[in-house]
């Protein structure tokens, strides 16, 4: 995986604009629409039972995010992955807030064991808490915790047959043979609610042109981090609020330069 995969797979999705069926939480659900158009992915919110499996079969990856879960989504979730997993569309999962509450790690458990899903994207207490790992978690952010995060990724992909992507400082990809750290972005990214929800979104995008899914993910990560990095640049005068907007116009602005000069992949 080099830097020039990044920017190849970054342009099939700019070309292709993919349609992500997103069932995500109430919190996100416009900033995350806005940030795939802007990478200019195709994004659609489709929640009912009623059409869930139509819409999933339609899509070229479907994301399922438990962040505002409640049992009709949930069940919900299940029938869109499941005609995901028949048609071979991939799932990728958002696991927010697992651990914060027995409900959420239920559910986590529920997905996980009634789907099969691609990719897993999560900080460190969430990925911990799916695969029945204690680490510290405060309503949906990770406490600091004491494991290493290279050996949870690598643990958790082999117990559960995902790709886990597990995100903070250094974002770490593991598929339990092939591990890659991905370095880049920037800690404003943590003052402004939703960006760990849309990056779920944007692996879908590029999971559904890339039929390797640990590459799509390793790519989505570099191409994020280097987004985040110009806008936090362009506004680091400012707060999270130009940040937000101003991440959202990077998102649409990331060149095979930016690529080459910002990225940071270590295959370990
Ligand atoms: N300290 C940090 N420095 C740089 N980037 C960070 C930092 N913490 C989180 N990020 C980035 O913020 C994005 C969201 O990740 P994270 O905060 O872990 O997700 P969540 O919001 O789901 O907890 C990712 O792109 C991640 O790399
Ligand atoms: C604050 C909050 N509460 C429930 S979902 C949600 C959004 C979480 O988004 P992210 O994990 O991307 O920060
Ligand atoms: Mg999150």
């Amino acid at each position: 995986m080099e830097k020039n995969d990044v920017f190849e797979t970054l342009q099939k999705v700019r070309e292709v604009s993919p349609l992500v069926h997103n069932i995500t939480n109430v919190v996100v659900t416009n900033f995350t629409a806005n940030g795939l158009l802007a990478l200019g992915a195709s994004p659609v919110m489709a929640y009912a039972s009623e059409e869930v499996a139509d819409m999933a079969r339609i899509a070229s990856a479907l994301v399922l995010n438990i962040g505002t879960l409640n049992a009709q989504n949930v069940y919900s979730m299940v029938i869109a992955g499941k005609a995901a997993n028949e048609q071979g569309v991939p799932v990728i999962f958002d696991p927010v807030g697992a651990g914060a509450t027995p409900y959420r790690t239920d559910t986590a458990h529920k997905i996980m064991s009634e789907v099969k899903v691609s990719v897993v994207r999560g900080n460190a207490a969430e990925i911990a808490n799916v695969i029945g790992e204690k680490w510290e978690i405060k309503g949906v952010d990770a406490g600091a915790g004491n494991g290493n995060t290279v050996e949870l990724a690598i643990k958790a992909a082999r117990e559960t047959g995902s790709v886990i992507a597990i995100t903070g400082k250094e974002d770490i990809v593991s598929d339990g043979e092939t591990t890659y750290v991905v370095s880049g972005g920037h800690p404003i990214l943590t003052k402004v609610t939703g960006t760990g929800c849309l990056l779920t979104s944007v692996i879908g995008a590029f999971a559904g042109v890339e039929k390797d899914v640990l590459r799509a993910a390793v790519a989505a990560l570099a191409y994020y981090g280097v987004a985040a990095e110009k806008a936090a640049k362009k506004t680091a005068e400012a707060g999270p609020g130009s940040f937000q907007i101003e991440f959202l116009n990077q998102l649409a602005l990331v060149t095979e330069e930016d690529i080459t000069a910002n990225v940071s992949i270590k295959k370990i």
